[in-house]
């Protein structure tokens, strides 16, 4: 049986703005999303601000119902038997909500085990396991307002365990974490999923996606662009090169003109502070391109001009402009992503 089924959801929010006279406005945040998810699978979710990845999530996890179409967890319908869904599920998101900031780790655990009506004989054994999993034994009687951003993670982790979830959703679970504190995460949930639970990740950086996830959808604009293995999707730019550039005081003016240089396939832009690096990516072997591309950014000060292998990031941003119709190539409803995309079942 599959952990989960989505099979062509879709949800509508209608709210009102305007004043004083409201209008009905409608977003259509998630638009026939369909996959499936195996038992034990750590499947990542991938997707820009707004793409519907937390719309998608809250469907599955029975926080919200699905305008059309259904999903499954384990054979339960969320839509008819919520319950059922609910007692085989638990839900971590990043971010500070959640725990009692005045009581300790353990308290906390103790607090939530009796809220999901962890029975009495099984809390002590399941709170020593779980603060063994996520690294949190020594540290379970302080008070969590003296815990660091990586250890409320981790407690949020454990707290979304507590009631032995087959399957766990992670949203984001390592927003604004330090990079080791996000690598003993990413241990963590490792651990998690080679001990059976199947796990559910969205996150926005796509190292960790690579390394965690056995499968990944990329969503944008409420559909699934592209769905498989980190090497399947990485093979979508694998005839491409990139063409890192560091720069100061690039508008989105000067990106439009390097995207429209002839070979230009996809551009983006990341700031570090003053500094920008500007990521190129252009056909195999077109370094005849670094002149042009170069001649497009006039104006601006450059820094160091690096040439690389495509990354997962690199096939990420190349599907979701395809998508976007960002890169001029196509116009928006793209599926199945780059050049025809890829798109694995699962074999469960
Ligand atoms: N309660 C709501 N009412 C109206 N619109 C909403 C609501 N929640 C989300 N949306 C809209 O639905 C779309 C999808 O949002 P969603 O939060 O699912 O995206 P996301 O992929 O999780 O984004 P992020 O990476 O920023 O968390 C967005 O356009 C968002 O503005």
């Amino acid at each position: 049986m599959l952990a989960i089924e989505a099979d062509a959801l879709r949800r509508t929010y209608t709210s009102r703005t305007g004043w004083p006279r409201s209008r009905r406005t409608e977003t259509e945040a998630v638009r026939g999303v369909t996959f499936e998810v195996a038992p034990g699978e750590l499947f990542g979710l991938l997707g820009p601000n707004g793409a519907g990845k937390t719309t998608t999530i809250k469907m599955l996890n029975t926080l919200l119902l699905p305008t059309s179409g259904t999903a499954r967890v384990f054979g339960h319908d969320v839509a008819r038997d919520p319950v059922a869904v609910r007692r085989r599920i638990g839900y971590v998101f990043g971010g500070d909500r959640g725990l009692y900031d005045r009581l300790s780790a353990l308290d906390n655990l103790r607090y939530f085990a009796e809220l999901y009506g962890v029975g009495a004989r099984d809390q002590k054994r399941r709170i020593a396991e779980l603060l063994d999993l996520v690294g949190l034994v020594g540290r379970e009687k302080e008070r969590v307002e003296g815990y660091s951003r990586g250890m409320r993670q981790r407690l949020h982790i454990a707290r979304g365990l507590l009631h032995h979830p087959d399957v766990l959703f992670l949203d984001e679970p390592s927003i604004g974490v330090d990079p080791v504190a996000a690598r003993d995460l990413r241990r963590t949930v490792a651990d998690l999923a080679a001990a059976g639970t199947t796990v559910l990740l969205t996150t926005h950086y796509m190292a960790e996606a690579d390394e965690l996830c056995d499968r990944i959808a990329v969503i944008a604009g409420g559909r699934v662009r592209a769905l498989g293995t980190p090497g399947s999707l990485k093979s979508l730019v694998r005839e491409r090169d990139v063409l890192e550039i560091e720069a100061y005081g690039v508008d989105a003016e000067r990106l439009d003109r390097v995207r429209r240089v002839p070979g230009v396939r996809g551009v983006s832009a990341e700031d570090r502070g003053a500094l920008q690096t500007v990521t190129v990516q252009t056909g195999r072997g077109a370094s005849d391109l670094h002149g042009p591309v170069l001649a497009a950014l006039d104006g601006v000060r450059i820094g160091r001009v690096t040439s690389r292998e495509p990354s997962l990031e690199d096939a990420y941003i190349a599907i979701v402009e395809e998508a976007t119709g960002k890169s001029g190539s196509t116009s928006g409803d793209v599926h199945g992503g780059v050049h025809g995309g890829v798109s694995e079942g699962v074999s469960a």
